[in-house]
C-alpha cells in the first residue's frame, strides 16, 4: 500500500500498479460475483467485471426495463443473467447495488443467502450506518465491505472504457474470513477504479450525503439559481446570464481547474477578476459556512438518510419525483442552458450529418 502526502497529511493508497489486474484475477478466480440490480452502478461495475475476465453473473428482476438492457449489454438468461433469488444464491460476492432504500426491502431475502464465508460488498456505507433505519445487520460469518466510486455508474464505465479508471473509496466492516482485504481491493481494480483509498463506512456516507447535497449538485445548483435570478432580475438576458453563470464555469473554467486547481485559475485569469474573486470568495465561504454545517449535522444524526428512505418508499414516489424535477427542468435558466448546448459544436454536427444522410 503507498503512503502519500495529501497536502500535509499521510494517507493510505492501492494503486493499480501494486495491485494489478492479473492479481485481481487470480483473488477472484473461484468466486461468483453477483451484481444484484442494474441501475446505474449496476451496468458499470457488472460490464468492467465481465470485461475484466471477473465470473460475474447479475441478478435483476424479469420482466423488467432492467432484465432487457442487461440482455442488451450481453448478460445471457440462465448463464449469466438471473431473477435476484437464484443470483443471491449463486453469487459468493453480493454486490448490493439496488437503491439505498430498496435495499431494505430485500434485505430478508438477502439475509437467506449469506452462508458463511460469502461476502457482501455496498458501493455506499448507508445501509450499515444507519442499520437502525435500514434494520440491515449482516450474520456475523461473512464479510461485508464497501468500493463506492466517487462518480456515476456511467463515468465509472466510460472511464474504464477509455482506459482510465474513476477513484473510489474502500472500506472493511466485517472480516469474518481473514480474506477480506484482499477480496475487497481486488472488487475494486475489477469494477475499474484507477486508485483505491482508504475509509470506513461511516465516513463514506457522511462525506457522501454531504457531497452531493453540498458543492457537488445542492449547494452549485442553489448558487447557479441565485447568480442566474439577479443578472436576470438586473436586466440581463437568459443567454448572457446563463453563459456568466454555468456555461463558462463548465466548457470553459473548471477543466482548467480540473487540470491545475483552484489556485492555478487565480493566478492564469484576469487581473480584474483576480482582484474580485480574492476579495469575495471569503465572503461566499463565510454565507455559507453555518448551511455546510447544518446539512453535516442532519447527515450526521439520520435526518438525511430518514427523509431519504421516507420518501423513496411511498408508492406515489416517482410522480412526487417527476414534479420536482420538471420545476429544474422548465426553469428559466436550464431551458437557456438547452439552447446554449444546441451551439456547441459536437451537438451541431449530429443534425448536419443527419441532413446530409436525408440528402443522399
Ligand atoms: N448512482 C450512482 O452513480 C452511484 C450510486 N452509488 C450507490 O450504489 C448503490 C446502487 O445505486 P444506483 O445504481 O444509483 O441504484 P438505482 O437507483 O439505479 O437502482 C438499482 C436497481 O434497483 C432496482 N430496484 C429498485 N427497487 C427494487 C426492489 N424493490 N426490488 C428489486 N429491485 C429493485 C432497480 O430496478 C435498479 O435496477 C447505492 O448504494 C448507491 O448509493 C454509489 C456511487 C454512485
Ligand atoms: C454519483 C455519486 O457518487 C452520488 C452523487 O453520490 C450519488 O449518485 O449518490
Ligand atoms: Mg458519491
Ligand atoms: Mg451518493
Amino acid at each position: 500500500m503507498a503512503k502519500l502526502n495529501f497536502g500535509g497529511v499521510e494517507e493510505n493508497v492501492v494503486t493499480r500498479e501494486e495491485f494489478p489486474l492479473a492479481k485481481a484475477q487470480a483473488v477472484l478466480k473461484n468466486e461468483v460475483v453477483a451484481v444484484i440490480g442494474y441501475g446505474v452502478q449496476g451496468p458499470g461495475q457488472a460490464l468492467n467485471q465481465k470485461d475484466n475476465g471477473i465470473n460475474v453473473i447479475v441478478g435483476q428482476r424479469k420482466n423488467s426495463k432492467t432484465w432487457d438492457k442487461a440482455v442488451r449489454d450481453g448478460f445471457v438468461p440462465g448463464e449469466t443473467l438471473f431473477e435476484i433469488e437464484e443470483a443471491l444464491q449463486r453469487g459468493t460476492v453480493i454486490c448490493y447495488l439496488l437503491s439505498d432504500a430498496a435495499q431494505i426491502a430485500l434485505w430478508p431475502t438477502v439475509q437467506k443467502h449469506l452462508t458463511p464465508g460469502k461476502a457482501l460488498y455496498f458501493s455506499h456505507g448507508f445501509g450499515i450506518t444507519f442499520n437502525e433505519q435500514t434494520g440491515i445487520v449482516p450474520p456475523k460469518d461473512v464479510d461485508v465491505f464497501l468500493v463506492a466510486p466517487k462518480g456515476s455508474g456511467t463515468s465509472l464505465r466510460r472511464m474504464f472504457l477509455q482506459g482510465r479508471g474513476l477513484n473510489s473509496s474502500y472500506a472493511i466492516f466485517q472480516d469474518a474470513t481473514g480474506k477480506a482485504k484482499e477480496r475487497v481491493i481486488a472488487l475494486g481494480i475489477a469494477v475499474g477504479s484507477g486508485y483505491l483509498f482508504e475509509t470506513d463506512f461511516r465516513k463514506e456516507v457522511y462525506s457522501d450525503l454531504t457531497g452531493e447535497r453540498g458543492t457537488l449538485m445542492g449547494a452549485i445548483q442553489g448558487i447557479f439559481a441565485a447568480q442566474y435570478e439577479v443578472l436576470r432580475k438586473k436586466g440581463h438576458t437568459p443567454s448572457e446570464a446563463f453563459n456568466e453563470t454555468v456555461e463558462e464555469l463548465t466548457q470553459s473554467l473548471m477543466p482548467l481547474v480540473a487540470e491545475n486547481g483552484m489556485d492555478w485559475m487565480y493566478a492564469n485569469c484576469s487581473t480584474t477578476a483576480q482582484r474580485g474573486a480574492l476579495d469575495w470568495w471569503k465572503k461566499f465561504r463565510d454565507a455559507t459556512l453555518p448551511v455546510f454545517t447544518e446539512l453535516y449535522e442532519s447527515v450526521a444524526t439520520g435526518k438525511e438518510s430518514q427523509r431519504s428512505i421516507d420518501s423513496n418508499s411511498q408508492p406515489d414516489y416517482r410522480e412526487k419525483l417527476e414534479v420536482e424535477l420538471k420545476e429544474l427542468r422548465d426553469s428559466e435558466m436550464w431551458q437557456a442552458g438547452k439552447t446554449v448546448r444546441s451551439l456547441r459544436p459536437e451537438n451541431q454536427a449530429a443534425p448536419a450529418k443527419k441532413a446530409a444522410e436525408v440528402a443522399n
